[in-house]
C-alpha cells in the first residue's frame, strides 16, 4: 500500500480554473455561466474568486501563453490536452498573476495525475529558467486581430491590446443625476456626464456606499449611452424590448419614462425586479420574446438593446474572444436585423426607435442600421449630435455612435458599442 500525499493547499482552486477554461474554450459556454459548476467544490468566496481571475487571466493571455509553452515543447502539445491547460495555469500565475514559482507549479501537478506530470514540470521549469516573459500588451487571438484588423485598422487593434491588459475601471449610472458631483467625491469617483461616476476597478460593489440604497448602479458609461439618447421621458412610453437585467430600464425609469421592460428570460428578468426594487424606480415588466411580442399600443419610443455577440465588453469577459467565430456572428446579425424590423412596428408616429449592440462586429452594426433604413423608408434617420455624447466620444459622419477602443483611453477606455437612432415620420 503507497501512502496518500495531499494535494498542496490551493490546488482545488487550480482544478476550479481548468474546469473553467474547459468549459470556455473547448465547450464554448460563458465563463461567468461556468463559475458555479466549475467552483462547486469550493466553500470559500474568495477562492471561487481566485479561480475565476485565473480563468480569465489565461483568456486574456492565451496567444502569449500558448507560443511560450509551443516555444519550449518539441512537438506541440493538441490545443485541448491537459497538460497544455495546466501549463498555462501555472505560468499566468508566476508570469502574471505574482504567484511564487514554485506555488504556481506544486498546485497544477496534481490535475495532471496519472498523466505528463513529468513534461508539465519540464516546460515550466525550463521557461522559468529561461526568464520567459509575457508580451506587453497581450496579443489578441489570431483570428480576432485578424477580423478587428480588416473591419477598423491596425491602431485599434493595438488599442484593444492596451485596453484588455488590465481590468477596466467601474463606472456607475445615479439614479439622481443632479447629485453627480456629490457622489463623484463620496465614491472617490470622476465624472464625464451628468449621472456617471468612474471610479477605479474594483471588486466589492455591493460594499460601496450608495449601493444598499439604490442610489446608483454599475453600467459601462457606453451602455448609458443608448437610453441617454432617448432624452427625458416626461411620462411618455417606452418599451425596452431586450431589457434585462435592467441598466436601461432603471435610466429610462429615472428619466421620467413610463416603461415597459420585456426580456425572453425570465431569471434575467428577475435580476431586473431586484434591481428595480434596489434603486425604488419602476416599471412593468414582462417576459417575452420581442419577434412575436404583441404591444397593447404603439409606443413614444422604442429602444431594441440587441442581444448580441458582445465582442464590445470583451475587457470585462475576456472569454468572448476565444467563443465568437465568423458564422455566430453572421447569425445573430441575421437575428438583429429581424428584431429591428419587429421593433418598428411599435413605435408611434413621431416616435424615436433606438438599435444598440455591445459589440466591435460591423456586421451587427453599421450594415443593420443601414439595411432596415434602406427597407423602413417611415423611418429617418435621427444623427446624434456631438453635445450629446460625453467629451471624447464623437458620433460617425452618419450622426450614428461607433464606440472602439481608444476613445476616452487616457481615461481608462470605454465598452465597445454600435447606436443608430431613428425618427418615425408624423
Ligand atoms: C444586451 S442584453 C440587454 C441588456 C439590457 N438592455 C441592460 O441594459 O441591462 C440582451 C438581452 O436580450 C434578451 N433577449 C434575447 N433574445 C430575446 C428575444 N427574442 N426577445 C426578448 N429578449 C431577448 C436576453 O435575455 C438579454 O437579456
Amino acid at each position: 500500500m503507497t501512502d496518500h500525499i495531499p494535494d498542496p493547499a490551493g490546488t482545488a482552486t487550480r482544478r476550479a480554473a481548468m474546469k473553467l477554461l474547459d468549459a470556455v474554450l473547448r465547450r464554448g459556454l460563458p465563463l461567468d455561466s461556468a463559475l458555479d459548476a466549475a467552483a462547486s467544490g469550493l466553500d470559500r468566496a474568495d477562492d471561487r474568486a481566485f479561480a475565476h481571475a485565473i480563468a480569465a487571466e489565461v483568456l486574456r493571455r492565451l496567444a502569449d501563453l500558448d507560443a511560450l509553452i509551443d516555444g519550449a515543447t518539441a512537438k506541440p502539445l493538441p490545443h485541448d490536452a491537459k497538460a497544455r491547460f495546466a501549463l498555462r495555469i501555472a505560468l499566468v500565475q508566476a508570469l502574471a498573476l505574482e504567484t511564487p514559482a514554485h506555488a504556481a507549479i506544486s498546485t497544477v501537478l496534481p490535475l495532471v495525475d496519472g498523466g505528463p506530470r513529468k513534461l508539465v514540470h519540464g516546460v515550466f521549469g525550463a521557461l522559468m529558467r529561461g526568464d520567459a516573459k509575457l508580451s506587453d500588451p497581450p496579443r489578441l487571438p489570431a483570428a480576432v486581430s485578424k477580423r478587428w484588423r480588416q473591419a477598423w485598422g491596425r491602431q485599434m487593434v493595438d488599442a484593444a491590446r492596451v485596453a484588455i491588459a488590465a481590468p477596466p475601471p467601474l463606472d456607475l449610472s445615479l439614479a439622481d443625476p443632479s447629485q453627480t458631483a456629490l457622489w463623484a467625491d463620496r465614491l472617490g469617483g470622476i465624472s464625464f456626464t451628468p449621472g456617471h461616476v468612474r471610479l477605479p476597478a474594483r471588486s466589492r460593489v455591493a460594499d460601496l456606499p450608495g449601493f444598499a440604497e439604490g442610489a446608483w448602479w454599475v453600467q459601462d458609461i457606453s451602455a448609458s449611452l443608448p437610453a441617454r439618447l432617448l432624452g427625458t421621458g416626461s411620462k411618455r412610453t417606452v418599451l425596452d424590448l431586450c431589457a434585462a437585467p435592467g441598466g436601461k430600464t432603471l435610466q429610462l425609469a429615472a428619466a421620467g419614462w413610463q416603461v415597459i421592460a420585456l426580456d425572453l428570460s425570465e431569471n434575467r428578468l428577475a435580476r431586473l425586479n431586484e434591481n428595480l426594487n434596489r434603486t425604488g424606480l419602476s416599471a412593468r415588466t414582462l417576459v417575452g420574446d420581442a419577434l412575436t411580442f404583441a404591444a397593447d399600443a404603439p409606443a413614444d419610443a422604442v429602444l431594441l438593446d440587441a442581444p448580441c455577440s458582445a465582442t464590445g465588453i470583451f475587457r470585462r469577459h475576456p472569454d468572448v474572444l476565444h467563443r465568437v467565430r465568423d458564422k455566430a456572428i453572421a447569425d445573430i446579425a441575421a437575428r438583429q436585423r429581424a428584431m429591428l424590423a419587429r421593433a418598428a412596428d411599435w413605435v408611434k408616429p413621431g416616435g424615436t426607435l433606438v438599435y444598440a449592440v455591445c459589440s466591435l462586429e460591423p456586421q451587427e452594426g453599421e450594415p443593420v442600421a443601414d439595411a432596415f433604413a434602406a427597407s423602413h423608408s417611415a423611418f429617418i434617420p435621427d444623427p446624434v449630435a456631438p453635445e450629446e455624447l460625453p467629451a471624447g466620444i464623437l458620433p460617425d459622419k452618419a450622426g450614428r455612435v461607433r464606440i472602439l477602443p481608444g476613445m476616452l483611453a487616457d481615461q481608462g477606455g470605454a465598452d465597445g458599442f454600435f447606436i443608430a437612432r431613428f425618427r418615425r415620420s408624423a
